[in-house]
């Protein structure tokens, strides 16, 4: 499943580019940029074309905090919200509980709510130089681990982790995986990328993808591409 990520400075842009793909895919993501222009008026605007959100604020404050604003993006009925592993086992598992409870208390479905483990803009070299001495393969799983205990639904990793998040946390924790780059399209500030067609293979639940889709020529027709790639692993 592809999910786009809108990295847009206006909701016109926006939604100029859901009208274009949505018979692609219902998924679409909302990060930083486009949340700190529109706020949820454009979450709302996007789920009235009967698509589906994914907000990527990667919460990470400590927890009274984090649930104060989880609560907006629950009342905004989004699909799929995160958080960062790296606020800790606590963070995580209280914001686990109060996006369940608080759901219920309004009457509306829990969001899905994963846990960035390490962006995949980062490397072994980088995780380095802010003193973290294991390798991203492990610090991802150690802390995949430490989010499916605190009872998160996933994690956002790049594809070249999946296999080894599922088998050691089963098929069910969700993967959703950025990074994700056409051997046609450029790394941009990518590191772990890994093209569409793999990371199907690997077995990624959900790709996010932006830059390879949001800036091409004809957004409509590199999406079209990237599904026929996929697809073709099928004959
Ligand atoms: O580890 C992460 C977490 C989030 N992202 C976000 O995904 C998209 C990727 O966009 P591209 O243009 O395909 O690079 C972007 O919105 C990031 O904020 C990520 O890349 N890595």
């Amino acid at each position: 499943m592809i999910i786009v990520a809108l990295d847009f400075d206006s909701a016109e842009k926006a939604l100029n580019l859901v009208d274009t793909v949505k018979e692609y895919t219902p998924y679409f993501k909302v990060g930083l940029e486009l949340f700190s222009r529109c706020g949820t008026s454009i979450v709302k605007e996007i789920s009235d074309r009967s698509c589906k959100v994914f907000l990527d604020l990667k919460y990470h404050d400590i927890p009274n905090t984090v649930k104060s604003a989880a609560k907006v993006a629950i009342e905004a009925g989004v699909w799929m919200y995160n958080i960062h592993a790296l606020g800790g086992y606590e963070f995580m598992k209280s914001v686990a509980e109060f996006n369940r409870e608080y759901a219920e208390k309004i009457g509306v479905k829990p969001p899905l709510l994963i846990a960035v483990t390490v962006l995949t803009s980062l490397s072994n070299e980088d995780l380095r130089l802010v003193g973290i001495e294991s390798d991203v393969d492990a610090e991802v799983l150690r802390l995949a681990e430490l989010a499916k205990k605190a009872g998160l639904d996933g994690v956002v990793c790049s594809a070249k982790e999946v296999r080894k998040i599922k088998e050691n946390l089963g098929e069910d924790f969700i993967t959703v995986t950025p990074g994700i780059r056409p051997s046609w399209a450029a790394k941009n500030d990518q590191k772990r990328v890994v093209t569409p067609r793999d990371a199907v293979k690997l077995g990624t639940d959900y790709m996010v993808i932006g830059r390879p889709i949001t800036r091409a020529p004809s957004p409509a027709e590199a999406t079209k591409r990237i599904l026929d790639e996929i697809n073709s692993l099928e004959v």
